[in-house]
Formats: C-alpha cells, structure tokens, sequence
C-alpha cells in the first residue's frame, strides 16, 4: 500500500498548521499557558490540532487521532479570550469556522490507541517556540504498531544547518519502504535524504535537547565521547533532533533519562514521525536497551526507556557504551 492519500493529506495539514503557528509566532509573543502537568501550551499548539484533526476528519472519518492536546481548559469560560483567539487563527488558515466546531476538533484527538491510528504533536517544542527557537508540527500514522508515515514540519529550521541565517522552514516526509524526502517549507521539490556515511567526518556530531529536564546532558556527553565523537553536541529543541539525523547533519542523537524524573515515559506523539524519518533515510531508532519503540501499546511508550537515534553504522557502539555503563 502506498498510502498516497494519507501523504497528501498529512502534508497539506501540517503546511497549514505550520502557517499558523509561524502567524501567531510573527504577531504576537505567544502566550504561555499552564497545564496540569506543568507544561506549557499557546494558542497555537490548539490551533495547530484543531486544523489537523479537521483534515484527518474531513478525508477519513472513522479513523482514531491521539494527539497531545484536549480542549477541555479551553471551555472554562475564563478561557474565552484565548479561545476566541485560537478560532481566529484558524479561520485565517482554513476559512469561516466557528468556536464550537474548533473545540469539536482538538477534541477529535483524544482517542484510545487502535490497529490503525494517527499520532499527532501540533506543536513539538512548545518551550522552543516560545523561546522563538525550533519546534516542529509533528504528524504520524501508525497501523498494527508500525508507523507507515511521518510528516514533520519544522518552520525554524535553516533549510542549509551550515547557514543558520539563511532561509529556514524544512518539510521531512517518510513512507514506510519508500524512503524519506526534504524539501523547504516555502515549496519546492522534494529531495530524497539519507542518514551521513560512516566515515563522513564532517558531520560525526549528536544532537540532543536544549532542556536539560528532557534528557541527561552530562550522561550524553560520555557516551558521545566514549563513541569516537569529539565535537560538542547541537542542541536542538523538538523532532527537528530527526530531521538532522535524517538528513545526515548529525550521526546520533541521544535522549537518556533525566535524572530528574527517572520515570518518565516518552510519549508516542514525540517520537513516531521522527522515527519513521530516520529509518526510511537508513538510520536506526531504539530505546537505550536496543528495543524498538512500541507504538501498540498507549499514548506513552510504556515498554520504553531513553531514545537512541542513529545514523545506524554506530547504532551498536552506542548500545555497547550504555550497558558497559557509560
Ligand atoms: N522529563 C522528560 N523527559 C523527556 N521528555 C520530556 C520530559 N518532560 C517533557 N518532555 C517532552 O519532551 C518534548 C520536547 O523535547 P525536546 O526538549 O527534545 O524538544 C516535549 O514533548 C515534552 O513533553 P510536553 O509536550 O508534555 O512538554
Ligand atoms: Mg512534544
Ligand atoms: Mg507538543
Ligand atoms: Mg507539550
């Protein structure tokens, strides 16, 4: 199955999310908002849902959405404002829809996991975007646990890393068995990606998160060292972490436990479309145990700990330093 379609869809929905983000981003300092957990949230991540699980109503009606946000802060009354907010950013996207219909749709992604459904981050990175740093819309379809296709918009990525100033906006699409594709944001022709070639000096560097909550810096570090990597990490906020393992600008990228919350659980928005990215551009994805990651099971991945991305050739040394305990 080739999952035309699904692709098309996939991308116009997440083009259009990214539009929005970047116009809230462009007209405003976004406005962060607290969920219970702590987290923040802006009208854009609503905004961001709302239009992409219309998308995925309006093409496959039955099928399931599990995304990162509810709307359910958004109907406190004390949340009119935002509210109105959010449904104007996406009337400018997708035309004259009303708050009850926008609200409908956040809410369309709270499924339960079944054979086939997709997974969605409207905005991954939230603490990115609000530091006006990266962030990527981040869009998944996952059936019988394995993801057979991942659209990932990153609107602050630089098109060429090596120029930080240049034009930015970066489009990762995968299909399962087809391969993975870049092209900029702003259009253009899809180029296929791979992940860099063993002895490709140049880009022999990891990536990891700029929070230093999400992950275990110091711990990184080692294993990168004790790996044969000498440069200092790329700190990236978001899957665009994916992206530049995908396309070859970085060889591994490394997300062990924080020692601030050993338990956590990543979660399957987080991780599917990125995934799917690198493998299709040749790279390799587990846990820090060498599992892969279960996408069958619920919205966390609950079997799972640490992440481990590679361009695949050291996929192996990383696993062997982690278990040596490095
Ligand atoms: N303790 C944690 N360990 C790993 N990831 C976390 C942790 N807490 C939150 N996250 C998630 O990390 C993602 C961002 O990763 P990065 O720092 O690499 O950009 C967010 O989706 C965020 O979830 P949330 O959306 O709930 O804030
Ligand atoms: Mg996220
Ligand atoms: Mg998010
Ligand atoms: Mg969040």
């Amino acid at each position: 199955m080739s999952y035309e379609q699904e692709k098309q869809v996939a991308i116009e929905a997440a083009l259009a999310a990214a539009k929005l983000c970047e116009k809230v981003r462009t007209e405003r300092v976004p406005e962060s908002i607290e969920k219970s957990d702590k987290s923040p949230v802006t009208v854009a991540d609503f905004g961001s849902q709302a239009v992409i699980c219309r998308a995925i109503a309006a093409a496959f009606p039955n099928d399931l959405v599990i995304g990162e946000e509810n709307a359910a802060e958004l109907r406190q009354p004390t949340m009119a404002n935002q509210l109105a907010q959010v449904t104007s950013y996406v009337q400018s996207v997708v035309g004259d829809v009303t708050s009850d219909d926008v609200l409908n749709w956040i809410d369309r992604g709270n499924s339960e996991i079944g054979e086939r459904y997709w997974t969605l981050d409207p905005i991954d990175g939230t603490k990115g975007f609000l530091r006006q740093d990266q962030y990527a819309v981040a869009l998944a379809l996952v059936e019988l646990g394995e993801v057979k296709l991942g659209v990932l918009a990153c609107p602050a990525l630089p098109v060429d890393l090596d120029r930080p100033d240049g034009e930015k906006g970066v489009l990762f699409v995968a299909v399962r068995g087809e391969g993975a594709t870049m092209m900029p944001l702003s259009g253009g022709e899809a180029q296929p990606i791979r992940v860099t070639a063993a002895d490709d000096v140049a880009n022999m560097r990891f990536v990891e998160s700029v929070e230093s909550g999400h992950g275990d810096h110091g711990r990184q570090d080692a294993i990168a060292k004790a790996v044969g990597i000498t440069a200092s990490s790329l700190r990236m906020d978001s899957q665009a972490k994916y992206g530049a393992v995908a396309s070859g600008r970085a060889a591994l990228y490394l997300r062990l436990p924080s020692p601030k919350t050993p338990d956590y659980r990543e979660k399957i928005w987080d991780h599917a479309a990125g995934t799917i990215v690198v493998e299709e551009a040749g790279g390799r994805v587990t846990d820090m145990y060498g599992k892969p990651l279960n996408f069958s099971l619920s919205a966390k991945l609950v079997e799972n700990q640490g992440v481990i991305v590679s361009s695949g050739a050291i996929h192996d040394t990383v696993l062997a330093a982690l278990s040596s305990g490095g």
